[in-house]
């Protein structure tokens, strides 16, 4: 099998909230962000328990149907579940408070794409000394401040971004607050790609504004 090469599915990151998409379901609005170019999802719901999560992701799953990897955030326990019911599911991202990244990949296994949030010199100190093949891509945020996390951490800016960016070993896909507007100068940074959340689960047309986000990200 093989992990897919991030460099195919980090351009236009998607990440979920369910309270963002509402009155809309995310299911809903994860296919229309796919016709919009999409290039991967993440399910990510901090209110929903685990029997919830798992019956969201496999949702999510079945709407995608394998044209784009398919993540969750934090929960590898979920993961696992929504693969037991035969879901097309393809990961899991997590943070430097959750499950570490080396326990992860032991669990998840090779075939798996595992994603790290770093936003720091010497987060990514640690994440460079992991065995090659833990981590296939860094999330690097915030870039702007943003209501969607309140806890994020302190924004980078373009400049702090790009700054990180070029001690990496490791793609790089920025997060936080980013609009259309980010997306070259991000690239220019160094950028695999952007990760969204309320710039497409917010937006009154989740395919016009992944079509948007693209074309900035091309342009
Ligand atoms: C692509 C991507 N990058 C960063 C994050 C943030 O993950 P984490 O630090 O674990 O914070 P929470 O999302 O769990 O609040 C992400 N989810 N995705
Ligand atoms: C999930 C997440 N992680 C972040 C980080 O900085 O690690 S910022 C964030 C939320 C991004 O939402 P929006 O695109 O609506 O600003
Ligand atoms: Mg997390």
């Amino acid at each position: 099998m093989g992990r897919p090469d991030p460099s195919s599915y980090l351009p236009l990151y998607l990440v979920t909230d369910t309270a963002l998409c509402s009155p809309r379901s995310v299911p809903e609005v994860v296919a229309a962000a796919i016709s919009g170019g999409v290039t991967c999802v993440q399910v990510r719901d901090k209110q929903a328990g685990g029997r919830e999560l798992v019956d969201l992701l496999v949702a999510v799953a079945a709407a995608v149907d394998g044209r784009v990897p398919v993540l969750v955030d934090d929960r590898v326990d979920v993961f696992l579940a929504a693969r037991a019911r035969g879901a097309q599911v393809h990961g899991v991202h997590v943070g430097q408070s959750d499950i570490p990244a080396a326990l992860v990949r032991e669990i998840v296994g090779v075939d798996a794409v595992v994603g790290l949030s770093a936003a720091t010199p010497e987060q990514f100190a640690v994440t460079a000394a992991l065995p090659t093949g833990t981590v296939d891509y860094l999330g690097v945020g915030a870039v702007h401040a943003t209501s969607t996390k309140p806890d994020h951490p302190a924004p980078l800016g373009i400049d702090g971004f790009a700054h990180l960016a070029a001690t990496a070993h490791l793609p790089c896909v920025a997060i936080g607050g980013i609009s259309g507007a980010d997306a070259a100068p991000l690239r220019r940074a160094g950028a695999a790609g952007i990760a969204v959340v309320s710039a497409i689960c917010a937006a009154p047309t989740p395919a016009g504004a992944a079509r948007a986000l693209l074309t900035a990200w091309n342009s």
